[in-house]
C-alpha cells in the first residue's frame, strides 16, 4: 500500500471539503484533499441548483396558468416534459462544470481518489489503495437521503432527488413522501408541471414550521394545489406492473388505493459518517453516531480533528457548509492554536410558493430564552397593497421581539418575496438592531416590505415600545 504523510486531510471534496482545503492551504501545502464519489458537489448535482431549475419550470407554467386574472390569456399551457428536463440537466451541468473545473485546477498532488476510512486517530486508509498519515483530519463528508425500510417495496420505482434531475420526461404522477423541504419544492413543482401528486406526512410537520398558525394556513394552501396529508396512515407500498400501489385513510374518504408512477423519499437526510469506521478516530459520539464537535471551531472535543458541512448534522445548508468548511480547515492547520470562527444568524428560505422564510430564534426559543418577556408582531399578506397588485396575496409574517430591551429575535413567515424578506430580517438580526431601529430604515411604496414594516409597528406596539399602529395608515399607502 502507497504511504502518504501530510500535515492536513480533508475528507469530501463537496462544498464544506472544497472550503476547508483552500482554508487549510492558506497554511501548509502539504495536503490531501480526498474525495470517494464524484466531483461536482451536491449542491450543484443533486441539490440546490437543479432543485431551483425545476421550480423555475413551474414557476412559469404558474404565471401562464395565473394570467386570466389580470385579463390576460395566453391560451392552454403546453408543457413538454422532454424539455422541461432537458434545460435542468443542461444548466445543471454547466454549474456542476464550473465546481469541478474549480476543483481539478487544486494541485493534482494534493488530490487523492477513493473512500476513505480511519484505522486509528492519524492513519486514513484511501480506495484501499493508499495510506495516508495525517496530523490533522477534517471530515467533511455531506449527507445522504434517509429511506425508511417499507419503501423498498416500491423496489425500481424508488426514487430520491438524485433520480429525478436524470428524468429525461416528468412522469405521470408521484406519491411524495416527506412534506419537509425537499418533499415540498419538489412536489410543488411536480405538479405545477402537471404532474398528479399526492404528499405524505407524519407527525403534523410541515417543513420548517414551528408555529401552528403558520402551519395550519400553509397547509390550506399546498392543499389547494394537491393532496398533503401531514398525519398520513399509509397501510401498504407494492410495486404494480404499472407502478406503485399505495393503500392509505384519509381522514375524509376512509381507506384508499392510488397507484402512482413513482414513490419520491423526501423523508430527511443522514450524515455520511457511517461508512467511515469512525470508531477508529477516538472522538466522542452521540446517540446517533455522530460526533461532538464545538460549533464555533468545529473542533470534535479537544482533538486534531474537525467536522464540517452536512456530516456534522447541524444546519445542512449551503452556506453553512462554506462556513464550516472554512473555519474547520483553517483550525485544522492552526492546530492547536484553535480560534472561533464567525457564525451567521440563523436563516432558511424553502423555494415553494408562497416561499417560506425562518430567521433567528423560534418561538420556542424566544420564549425559553426571554421567559414570556417577548412579543410577537403580525401582519397578513391578504390584503396587502403590492402583494395584492401583483396577485400574491397569501400569507402571514410573524415577528419576535424581547420586551424591555426592544431587540428583534427572530421571524417566522409564509408568504410573497420570503426569500428577500428573510435576508433584511436577518442583516437585521445580526447587527442586533431593535425593532425601533428596523422602523427608521426606508421602506420604498408600493412593496411588499411595507407588509415587513406593518408587522414590526404591530410588534413595537405589543412590546410597549411604540405607539398604537394607526390603521389604515396613509404612508402605507392603500392596503399597506
Ligand atoms: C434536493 C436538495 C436541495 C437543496 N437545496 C438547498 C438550497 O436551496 N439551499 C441551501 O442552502 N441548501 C440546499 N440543500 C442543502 C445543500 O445542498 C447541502 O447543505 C450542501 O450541499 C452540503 O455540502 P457538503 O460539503 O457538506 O456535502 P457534499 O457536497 O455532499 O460533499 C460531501 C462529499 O464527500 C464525499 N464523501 C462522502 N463520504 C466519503 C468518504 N468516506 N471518503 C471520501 N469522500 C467521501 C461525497 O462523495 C461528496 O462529494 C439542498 C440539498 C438537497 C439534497
Ligand atoms: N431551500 C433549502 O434551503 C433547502 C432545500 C432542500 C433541502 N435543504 C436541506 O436539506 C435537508 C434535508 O431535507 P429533507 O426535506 O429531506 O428533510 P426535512 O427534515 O426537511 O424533512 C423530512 C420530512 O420527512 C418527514 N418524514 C420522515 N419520515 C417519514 C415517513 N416515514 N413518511 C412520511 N414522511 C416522513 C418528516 O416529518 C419531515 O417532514 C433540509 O433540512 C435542508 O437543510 C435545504
Amino acid at each position: 500500500m502507497e504511504k502518504r504523510k501530510v500535515d492536513v486531510a480533508v475528507i469530501g471534496a463537496g462544498t464544506a471539503g472544497m472550503s476547508a482545503y483552500r482554508a487549510a492551504r492558506k497554511h501548509t501545502d502539504n495536503i490531501v484533499l480526498i474525495e470517494g464519489g464524484a466531483y461536482g458537489t451536491t449542491c450543484a448535482s443533486v441539490g440546490c441548483m437543479p432543485s431551483k431549475l425545476l421550480i423555475a419550470a413551474a414557476d412559469s407554467a404558474h404565471q401562464l396558468r395565473k394570467a386570466p386574472m389580470f385579463g390576460v390569456h395566453p391560451g392552454d399551457v403546453r408543457i413538454d416534459g422532454k424539455e422541461v428536463m432537458a434545460r435542468v440537466r443542461k444548466e445543471r451541468d454547466r454549474f456542476v462544470s464550473f465546481v469541478v473545473e474549480a476543483v481539478e485546477g487544486f494541485p493534482e498532488a494534493d488530490r487523492l481518489r477513493g473512500q476513505a476510512r480511519f484505522l486509528s486517530p492519524h492513519r486514513i486508509v484511501v480506495g484501499e489503495k493508499v495510506e495516508v498519515e495525517a496530523a490533522r483530519v477534517v471530515i467533511a463528508t455531506g449527507s445522504r437521503p434517509n429511506i425508511p425500510g417499507f419503501f423498498k417495496d416500491a423496489k425500481d420505482r424508488l426514487v430520491v432527488n438524485d433520480d429525478i434531475f436524470e428524468w429525461d420526461d416528468l412522469p405521470g404522477s408521484v406519491a411524495v413522501f416527506g412534506p419537509g423541504i425537499i418533499g415540498l419544492e419538489l412536489g410543488q413543482a411536480l405538479s405545477r408541471l402537471g404532474v398528479r401528486v399526492r404528499m405524505f406526512g407524519v407527525s403534523g410537520s410541515l417543513g420548517p414550521l414551528q408555529e401552528d398558525a403558520i402551519r395550519s394556513y400553509a397547509l390550506k394552501t399546498f392543499n389547494e394545489e394537491f393532496p398533503l396529508d401531514t398525519s398520513a396512515k399509509v397501510r401498504l407500498v407494492e410495486r404494480t406492473d404499472d407502478g406503485v400501489r399505495i393503500r392509505f385513510s384519509d381522514a375524509d374518504r376512509g381507506e384508499l388505493t392510488e397507484t402512482f408512477d413513482y414513490l419520491l423519499a423526501a423523508t430527511g437526510r443522514r450524515p455520511n459518517v457511517d461508512s467511515l469506521d469512525i470508531q477508529n478516530a477516538d472522538i466522542a459520539q452521540d446517540d446517533h453516531g455522530s460526533p461532538l464537535f464545538d460549533h464555533y471551531t468545529l473542533q470534535c472535543g479537544d482533538s486534531h480533528i474537525f467536522i464540517a458541512g452536512d456530516a456534522n448534522n447541524e444546519v445542512p445548508l449551503l452556506h453553512e457548509a462554506a462556513d464550516e468548511g472554512r473555519i474547520a480547515g483553517d483550525n485544522a492547520a492552526r492546530y492547536p492554536d484553535v480560534r472561533a470562527g464567525l457564525r451567521r444568524v440563523p436563516l432558511g428560505i424553502v423555494f415553494t410558493d408562497p416561499q417560506i422564510a425562518t430567521v433567528g430564534m423560534t418561538l420556542k426559543e424566544a420564549n425559553e430564552r426571554c421567559k414570556e418577556g417577548y412579543a410577537v408582531g403580525e401582519v397578513s399578506f391578504e390584503g396587502q397593497g403590492r402583494s395584492r397588485v401583483i396577485g400574491a396575496n397569501k400569507g402571514i409574517l410573524h415577528v419576535y421581539g424581547e420586551r424591555g430591551s426592544g431587540l428583534f429575535l427572530g421571524a417566522e413567515m409564509f408568504g410573497p418575496a420570503a426569500e428577500h424578506i428573510g435576508h433584511l430580517l436577518a442583516w437585521s438580526l445580526q447587527k442586533r438592531m431593535t425593532v425601533s431601529e428596523m422602523l427608521t430604515m426606508p421602506f420604498y411604496h408600493p412593496v411588499i416590505e411595507e407588509g415587513v414594516r406593518t408587522a414590526l409597528r404591530d410588534l413595537n406596539r405589543k412590546l410597549d415600545i411604540g405607539p398604537q399602529p394607526i390603521e389604515r395608515c396613509l404612508d402605507c399607502g392603500p392596503g399597506g
